[in-house]
């Protein structure tokens, strides 16, 4: 490239670099040097970080099939150019438009253009000479948008002038922080030197050592940034970096908490790109549009804010002004209207109304595509395309070996998926997927708050033999430990509660009796003193107290919790808490399974405290900051040998991995579920117990807890990324349910408020209350409730609900659910349409017509 330039201005000398920005975009950034008797620019050699320093002298990113004479002009600052063609008489009323739009301060003056030849002063002083406030209304002006620099070229071929524009979007830089230790120290210690391994602030850039990242960064809720950067946007020039692990940090944090720490660094609010930032088809995207775009299942590589244009029907995506750089997921209802020039193509070609560039033209020459005259393809995203006007598909881009080298070759996209699927190639695909047996099936186990979701995981990593880490089983024993004291807390706060209830009953009947006998008074005290705990035990019952308001357990108990068991269990074992205990069911708060710990207390207190099963399903949550877990496993037996799916026979060399994440990491509305596009089953669980329980939510409303269930449920299957994903609903605490059916009816649930079943007399002629049909009522009930969260989805996704009935605390109704949705994944995975079998849409069937 150097050479050429040299060859074509002998007076202008240049440094040429790569600009790897983009994958599939390898550009060449030149820097040009004109020593002519009416200019005297001079430039050393330049590396091509530096371009936006220099201040005179065109730099240009430009194709190679695109220039010809380089004429120079001054530049403010450039970081992308696009090359548009442009008649002698100037462009066309949209580049007017957009040209008039990058007007601000910055812009050079007509004056300082001159150098640039006639043709483009009168080009580019047209252009400028148009009012900003001609710009289109309908597309609102972005208040941070950086004037374009210009570069004109001659195209060799048209004789036609090119201009080279630039459009970037310009944002509020994130602060920087200021280094007060020398340069390449740790800006916490101010030690170290250039040479020590430093963890980097995606926000303000401070860099931190080994001994100091912890301290500045604290738990990190988001991501990689010091404490004082939370909420602040991230710098974008480290959008790139974004999830990636450090190594440092490897070595600082346990596995889980690594995760941890690189999901909330992608899925944090504050470190997602503006969306007012990203531009399609000229116009703005909004939030809703933004994850669409990044939630599609093949979503645009390494966005950013900048200008792009998008060929809806077809997938092609590229930077606004240049070649396409990748194919997204087609029919995204995202930007505007494509305009002919969006890649600034020459070639009197178009595909979908774009004008097309040399490289693509040569694309479809490689494909056989005759592209004499002006036509006009219409291309579909499988590659197969028509001329305008034609009914009849001429053939298939994609599907050709020759096409696919000239794309290599030309650094142009590839469908990731371009042969299309039928007849013989599918059932080819199908064996091969068959036989890969490296790839992991991804579950999503999500639930409605305390629905049992962290319960079947625990379970699940039981019964797969997947061990716990000692950092999960130091998790749980703290939750264990704090929960212990949550419990007396609450049982403190109840005895309070009757206290106060039975010293107001006593005074009113001591006002009644008054007028009696003073002998029934006596009998008054002896109640009020029932919960009354004793005082020996007042100061550690003050701070359990405290504890339940503050939630900090190492400030209210500073010393090691086995200090505080004796007195833990002592407090169990009195009298006033015995008292309270008794009347739990009137205790909301209270865990069932509180007593199963509280008779512990000293054991589980002790430091060398060792957990059991048990007490590993017992204890809530699996991790502290209940967000995410995740383990890997094989199903212990393969699918049955009559089983109708024989590419599962040798399943047990098949990797899963199940994935559970609480509703609050998923954000409002769900948005964050795009995360999580890559699952293959969604398994959502539901507590039956929760019909006539009822949710606080931060507003104060109270909400009945099945009604929340359903709306996260409607949230998650209406979700972009989630609509076309199998589900498997699990209907979970069925032992509970059991009891809970027999004294509380379903219709407390205004969802259920047609739950009518019609109990029909047994054999013998008698009525029984707890069976209908010889169907126990749970039965029936669960039934009902799972037809119910059917017809839902139905209705939404046109699709059949898979539901499964466990029972958290017993194991093999959790590996029946789960081998359940490897059936589910399996038929739709592997099986072609034509030879699906019918699955059932339950782990036992569910007469939906039947009566309830
Ligand atoms: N008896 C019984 N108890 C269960 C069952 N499943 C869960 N539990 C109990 O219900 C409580 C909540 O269960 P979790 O597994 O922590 O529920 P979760 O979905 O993780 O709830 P979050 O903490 O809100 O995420 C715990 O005390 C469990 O022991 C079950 O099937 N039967
Ligand atoms: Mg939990």
């Amino acid at each position: 490239m150097a050479s050429i330039l040299k060859k074509w201005l002998p007076g202008v000398s240049s440094s040429v670099s790569k600009d790897n920005d983009d994958d599939h975009d390898l550009e060449y950034s030149i820097a040009m040097i004109y020593d002519g008797p009416d200019l005297n620019y001079s430039i050393p050699e330049i590396s091509p970080f530096k371009i936006d320093q220099i201040p005179i002298a065109s730099v240009a990113s430009i194709s190679s099939d695109q220039f010809s004479v380089p004429i120079i002009q001054p530049i403010v600052k450039t970081s992308h150019t696009t090359p548009i063609r442009v008649s002698n008489s100037v462009s066309s009323g949209n580049d007017d438009k957009e040209d008039r739009f990058f007007q601000n301060e910055q812009n050079p003056t007509n004056s300082e253009i001159t150098e640039s030849g006639s043709n483009s002063q009168s080009l580019f002083s047209e252009i400028s000479s148009c009012r900003e406030g001609d710009f289109k209304n309908d597309t609102p002006r972005p208040t941070h948008v950086k004037r374009p620099s210009n570069v004109t070229f001659r195209d060799p071929e048209s004789d036609a002038i090119v201009v080279v524009r630039e459009r970037s979007v310009d944002y509020p830089e994130s602060p920087k922080v200021e280094r007060t230790g020398k340069k390449g120290t740790c800006y916490r210690c101010h030690k170290g030197s250039r040479f020590t391994e430093k963890v980097v602030c995606i926000s303000c850039d401070a860099k931190y050592c080994h001994n100091c990242v912890i301290r500045a960064m604290g738990s990190m809720p988001e991501g990689r940034k010091c404490i004082t950067c939370i909420g602040n946007r991230i710098d974008e020039s480290k959008r790139r970096t974004l999830g990636k692990s450090s190594r440092m940090l490897k070595h600082l944090l346990s596995e889980l908490q690594m995760k941890q720490m690189i999901y909330v660094e992608k899925i944090s609010e504050a470190n997602q790109i503006p969306p007012e930032l990203v531009y399609v088809n000229n116009e703005r995207l909004n939030r809703k549009q933004l994850v669409l775009l990044s939630s599609s299942s093949n979503p645009p590589k390494k966005l950013k804010p900048g200008f792009y244009w998008y060929d809806k029907a077809s997938g092609l995506w590229g930077k606004e002004g240049k070649k396409p750089s990748q194919i997204i997921s087609p029919q995204l209802d995202v930007g505007g209207d494509l305009k002919e020039d969006a890649s600034n193509g020459n070639t009197n070609v178009f595909i979908n109304n774009r004008e097309i560039t040399k490289k693509e033209r040569l694309i479809l020459k490689a494909a056989g595509v005759a592209c004499e005259g002006k036509p006009n393809f219409w291309v579909n995203a499988d590659g197969s395309y028509r001329e305008e006007g034609q009914k009849n598909i001429k053939g298939y881009i994609w599907n050709k070996t020759a096409t696919k080298l000239f794309c290599l070759v030309l650094s142009l996209p590839w469908p990731p998926n371009p042969v299309p699927l039928h007849g013989e190639e599918r059932v080819d695909i199908v064996t091969q997927s068959c036989v890969d047996n490296e790839k992991i099936y991804r579950f999503l186990l999500v639930g409605s708050v305390k629905s049992g979701t962290s319960t079947i995981f625990k379970q699940a990593k039981l019964h797969y033999d997947v061990p716990f880490s000692y950092n999960e089983l130091q998790n749980i024993k703290l939750v264990i430990q704090s929960n212990l004291y949550t419990c007396l807390g609450i049982l403190l706060e109840g005895c309070e509660k009757f206290h106060e209830e039975s010293l107001l009953q006593s005074r009113k009947r001591r006002m009644v009796n008054d007028s009696t006998s003073s002998a029934e008074n006596t009998g008054n005290t002896i109640e009020t003193t029932v919960y009354s705990i004793s005082p020996r035990l007042k100061a550690f019952s003050d701070s359990l107290i405290k504890y339940r308001v503050s939630g900090n357990f190492s400030e209210i108990f500073p010393a090691a919790t086995s200090e505080y068991a004796s007195l833990a269990e002592e407090l169990w074992r009195d009298a006033a808490i015995r008292a309270t205990y008794d009347r739990r069911n009137e205790l909301e708060m209270l865990p069932r399974n509180a007593s199963y710990f509280l008779d512990r207390a000293v054991e589980i207190s002790k430091t060398d405290y060792e957990l059991s099963e048990t007490d590993i399903l017992y204890a809530e949550g699996i991790t502290l900051s209940d967000s995410l877990a995740s383990m890997e496993f094989s199903f212990s037996k393969p699918i049955d040998e009559d089983s109708v799916f024989p590419e599962l026979r040798q399943d047990p060399s098949f990797r899963y991995q199940l994935i559970r994440v609480h509703p609050r990491s998923l954000g409002e509305n769900c948005k964050w579920l795009e995360m999580f596009e890559d699952m293959d089953v969604a398994l959502f669980c539901v507590a039956l117990t929760d019909y006539d329980e009822y949710t606080v939510e931060s507003t104060g409303v109270s909400t009945n807890k099945m009604l929340a269930a359903k709306h996260l449920f409607e949230n998650m299957i209406r979700h972009p990324t989630f609509k076309d994903k199998k589900f498997l609903l699990i209907l979970s605490k069925f032992d509970l349910f059991e009891e809970k059916i027999e004294l509380v009816p379903l219709t407390k649930c205004e969802w259920f408020s047609d739950f009518n079943p019609v109990i029909t007399p047994n054999q013998n002629g008698a009525y029984t209350s707890n069976k209908i049909n010889n169907t126990p009522l749970a039965h029936r009930a669960f039934q009902f409730i799972a037809v119910k969260f059917k017809k839902l989805f139905k209705s939404v996704t046109k699709r059949k609900l898979f539901v499964s009935l466990v029972t958290g605390l017993e194991p093999d109704t959790v590996d029946e659910a789960l081998s359940y949705a490897r059936v589910i994944m399996a038929c739709e995975k592997w099986i072609p349409p034509s030879f699906k079998p019918e699955i059932t849409s339950t782990t036992f069937e569910i007469e939906e017509a039947s009566s309830f």
